[in-house]
């Protein structure tokens, strides 16, 4: 995505680094962005032909407008710095790191980052997976130079807390909610995790509206049927615009002119909901005007 003003992060689908098929799609897909994966999807023995397949489409002409991220493996890992290095020759829009649970860990990207690619800013994301990670996680928003956005990983989370995996997740709401204010207090955008089942459209669109009224911006993805649905409830539906347009009509009236309160068809209508509004316009006009993908 090439609008840095204000991204609109419906869908981000995952594409694994070492699947060439899937990387060959991937760019005609309707999402929002694709988070290349080399971390858990790809295989230890896989990491370097992983790399060498994102060094070939990332050399390749792309119209696409999607966002355009990579999920490097932990440094500690012995990976991270080869994928690091990766990143700063292919510069994709950011770089995402998995499992992180202390600022330092952003800190210590950063810094490498900077020096590997001094001239250019790769954006970076933090994955929110562990039982550290939540707990730390509005330290880890308030990073300077921090992420532009913090993704939940509930596999990992509930691997290392034993929650189980079951519809209306109500053990993980709580941590879930921590995240988004976490997000939202330090202006860093929300994304919440994966939804397994990719045959279950029931079960995800549930779980995309109840991310969606949670307060999540849109929903990592792990397969292409998914990108529709999470596009469905995470982007403003006609009437959401329609109520929209009407609010930002009746602000721009005369008579509404230093007031900061309004009464639209028997509800209070503050200034709020009217920049709320605006920002809901905007985003609308952005995501019709993009290009769909050939
Ligand atoms: C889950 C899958 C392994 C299923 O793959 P497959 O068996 O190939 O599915 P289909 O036959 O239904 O695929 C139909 C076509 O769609 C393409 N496809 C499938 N998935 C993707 C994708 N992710 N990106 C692009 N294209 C995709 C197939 O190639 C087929 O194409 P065609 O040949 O034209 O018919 C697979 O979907 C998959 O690997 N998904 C991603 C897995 C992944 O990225 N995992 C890591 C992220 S999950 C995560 O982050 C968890 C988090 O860390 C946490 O802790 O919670
Ligand atoms: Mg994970």
């Amino acid at each position: 995505m090439k609008n840095h003003i204000a991204p609109v992060r419906r869908s981000l689908l995952s594409v694994p680094a070492d699947n060439r098929r899937a990387l060959e799609k991937a760019p005609g897909l309707d999402c929002d962005g694709l988070i290349y994966d080399l971390e858990d999807s790809v295989a230890p023995e896989k990491k370097p032909e992983a790399r060498d397949n994102l060094a070939n489409a990332f050399s390749q002409p792309c119209q696409s407008q999607q966002e355009q991220i990579i999920r490097i493996n932990p440094l500690e890992s012995g990976f991270g710095e080869d994928d690091l290095k990766l990143a700063a020759q292919i510069l994709p829009d950011a770089v995402a790191l998995p499992k992180v649970e202390h600022v330092g860990e952003i800190a210590a990207v950063a810094d490498m980052l900077a020096r590997l690619a001094p001239a250019r800013s790769i954006a970076l994301w933090a994955m929110i997976e562990t039982p550290k990670g939540v707990l730390n996680a509005a330290s880890i928003a308030a990073a300077e130079n921090g992420p532009k956005c913090l993704v939940v990983g509930s596999n990992d989370l509930r691997k290392e807390t034993g929650v189980l995996a079951q519809p209306g997740r109500a053990y993980l709401v709580p941590w879930l909610m921590q995240i988004v204010l976490a997000g939202r207090a330090h202006g860093v955008d929300v994304i919440d995790s994966v939804f397994n089942d990719f045959r279950d459209d029931a079960g995800f669109a549930a779980e995309c509206a109840q991310g969606r009224a949670m307060g999540f911006s849109g929903k990592m993805l792990i397969h292409p049927a998914q990108i529709d649905i999470a596009n469905r409830h995470f982007g403003p539906d006609p009437q959401a615009v329609s109520d929209a347009e009407a609010i930002v009509s009746a602000f721009e009236q005369p008579e509404a002119q230093g007031l900061n309160v309004i009464n639209l068809d028997g509800k209070m209508i503050e200034r709020l909901h009217f920049e709320e509004a605006k920002t809901l316009l905007a985003q609308a006009a952005m995501i019709f005007a993009r290009k769909k993908p050939q």
